[in-house]
């Protein structure tokens, strides 16, 4: 459920009438995506800006930060089942670090030539340092727009999910979250669990090639970035359905696993930064699932049910253990402004 003081509020009250005003039919805003149909194709755009301090810690790498600030923004375009073709970034420099530029735009470089999304435009600004005593004055923002090819009349958004659809997730859930709570100092880890965990927080693989084989299957999908439970809601609500999760099924890597159970449980149910797939799709459709999953070599796992809005449980999502007690969550996810 969003919070009233959140960023979804604001979204909603302030950003979510314009798209009744254009010429362009189009999906409207609150998708990973805007779906836009130009009747013989169609093109997903979505826009994510990343900050340092707020999605980077500060002594982050440059390489990771230019490799993550297109990998999150192609996992918006795996959500909706698109083929990554063109990007474009804005960036804010307080002054040219040549080094800084030189190790960012090779970590955007190398997963542009992976994924075939090509840069094709941007923009390049100044933005002062406020405070001129300051010591960082590498840049502080970037914001990517993505762009990618659905076939016409396809697309999946977060709205086609129906009672008796299984629920899936890509990949493993919580390391990134982990990995965040440890550069903290809150959460300890063996020091080879960390470095895995670390990898995936630097370095998030966006699921295109899945979300691709999954245009013709999925009822609905999401990627996972501000928490698997508070993601998942957000299809629970656009498609009027209920669900419940089986945190036993719930993929969890090695490394996760080797930290206490309510750490496990807050990381993987509301961390974030996962960049994985959750997705829904008829129970008839499960080998087909697992066939994309084999074909673009990812991890696939069902790990619950969505339910019609008039069965009877609590909240519009249930998160049951092993003796079907629920799962008391620590925190709703992430948001920029709760
Ligand atoms: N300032 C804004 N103006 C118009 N639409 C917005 C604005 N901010 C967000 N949105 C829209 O609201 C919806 C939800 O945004 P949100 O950023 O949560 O989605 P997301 O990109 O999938 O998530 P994340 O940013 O965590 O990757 C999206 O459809 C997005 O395009
Ligand atoms: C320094 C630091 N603090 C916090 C986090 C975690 N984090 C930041 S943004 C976000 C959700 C997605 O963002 P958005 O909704 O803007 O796309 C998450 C889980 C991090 N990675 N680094
Ligand atoms: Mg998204």
């Amino acid at each position: 459920m969003a919070s009233p003081d959140g960023e979804f509020s604001i979204i909603d009250r302030f950003f979510s009438q314009g798209s009744a005003n254009g010429p362009w039919f189009c999906k409207g805003v609150g998708d990973d995506c805007a779906i836009i149909d130009l009747g013989t194709s169609r093109i997903a755009v979505t826009m994510d800006m990343l900050a340092v301090g707020t999605h980077f810690l500060p002594d982050a790498d440059p390489r990771d930060i230019g490799y993550k600030t297109l990998a999150v923004n192609l996992s918006d375009l795996a959500a909706a089942g698109a083929v990554p073709r063109a990007f474009f970034l804005s960036i804010g420099l307080p002054d040219k670090d040549e080094k800084w530029l030189e190790a960012f735009s090779s970590g955007l470089r190398e997963l542009s030539e992976a994924s075939g999304c090509a840069l094709l435009g941007g923009d390049t600004v100044r933005t002062p340092l406020q405070n001129p005593s300051a010591t960082a004055h590498s840049p502080a923002v970037f914001s990517v727009t993505a762009l990618g090819e659905l076939p016409p009349g396809m697309g999946l958004t977060r709205g086609g999910a129906r009672p008796g659809d299984d629920i899936w997730v890509s990949g493993t859930l919580g390391d990134a979250y982990a990995a965040l709570k440890y550069r903290w100092g809150h959460w300890a880890a063996a020091p080879a669990a960390f470095k895995l965990m670390r990898r995936r927080m630097e370095r998030p693989e966006p699921r295109n090639a899945l979300g691709r084989l999954l245009l013709p299957i999925a009822t609905a999908a999401i990627d996972v970035s501000d928490g698997f439970e508070q993601d998942l809601s957000h299809i629970l609500e656009r498609s009027h359905v209920k669900a419940e999760i089986e945190w036993d099924s719930l993929p969890r890597s090695e490394a996760l696993q080797s930290l206490p159970l309510e750490q496990q449980q807050e990381a993987a149910l509301s961390g974030g930064d996962d960049y994985e797939l959750v997705f829904t799709a008829p129970a008839d459709r499960r080998r087909e699932i697992f066939e994309a999953g084999i074909r673009s070599d990812t991890l696939v796992t069902r790990v619950g049910k969505i339910l019609a809005e008039s069965q009877q449980n609590d909240g519009a999502l249930t998160v049951y253990d092993g003796h079907r007690r629920a799962v008391v969550l620590k925190s709703a996810g992430f948001d920029h402004f709760a």
